[in-house]
């Protein structure tokens, strides 16, 4: 797996999938692992670009779920070809929505790979539908917990914070063999 910094990578075509994956929760996973099977498909490579610190860290004091070099690590394991990461800070917010597109346009996604409640740009104003002005994009159905709920790191942070750390743990495990598909 290769590790960018924001603006450097030119690929002729990949499939990408963009976020905070803040913990590289049973979630993500599950969206990566199906996003690296249609990669494969496809015979292009997987881009997962991501934020350090997440944007729910910087702008709300979230708690941080997993260091940058611990997410890297399981997005290796998950086969991820190349990383993008974006320091998410007064500079790279003050680039703007258009400049992230245009980076987005240098990588020529096949497909760029979401769930539903994706945002980006200034203060989250761009949704699924804004990113499909530019792109083709695969919405992923949201994989729920045992009990029923969306799978988020919001609700591993609430865990955590109610002392439910095994709970979160289950949800934060890395499993190599679950698609969802
Ligand atoms: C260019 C750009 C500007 C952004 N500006 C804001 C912002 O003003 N406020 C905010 O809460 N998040 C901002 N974000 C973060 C996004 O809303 C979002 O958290 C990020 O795209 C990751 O998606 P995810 O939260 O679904 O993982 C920005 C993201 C990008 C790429
Ligand atoms: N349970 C899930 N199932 C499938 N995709 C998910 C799941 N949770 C998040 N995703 C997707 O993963 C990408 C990155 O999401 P993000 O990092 O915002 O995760 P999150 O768990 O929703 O975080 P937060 O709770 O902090 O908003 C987005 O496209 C998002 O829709």
């Amino acid at each position: 797996m290769k590790v960018h910094s924001a603006d450097t990578l030119q690929l002729p075509e990949s499939l990408v999938t963009i976020g905070a994956f803040d913990g590289v929760h049973v979630g993500h996973q599950t969206l990566i692992k199906n996003a690296r099977l249609q990669a494969k498909a496809y015979n292009v490579p997987l881009v997962v670009y991501t934020f350090d610190p997440p944007p729910k860290v910087y702008f709300q004091h979230a708690i941080l779920l997993t260091p940058l070099s611990e997410k890297l690590k399981k997005l290796e394991k998950l086969g991820v070809d190349h990383v993008i990461t974006a320091s998410f800070d007064a500079a790279f917010l003050s680039r703007g929505t258009d400049m992230f597109i245009n980076e987005l346009k240098e990588l020529n996604p096949i497909e760029i790979w979401e769930g539903p409640d994706f945002r980006f740009g200034r203060d989250r104003n761009g949704d699924i539908n804004t990113l499909k002005e530019y792109f083709s994009v695969e919405v992923f159905e949201p994989i729920h917990c045992d009990e029923g709920e969306v799978i988020s790191s919001t609700r591993i942070r609430t865990l955590l914070l109610n002392n439910q750390i095994k709970d979160a743990q289950q949800l934060l495990l890395l499993s190599l063999d679950r698609t969802g598909s």
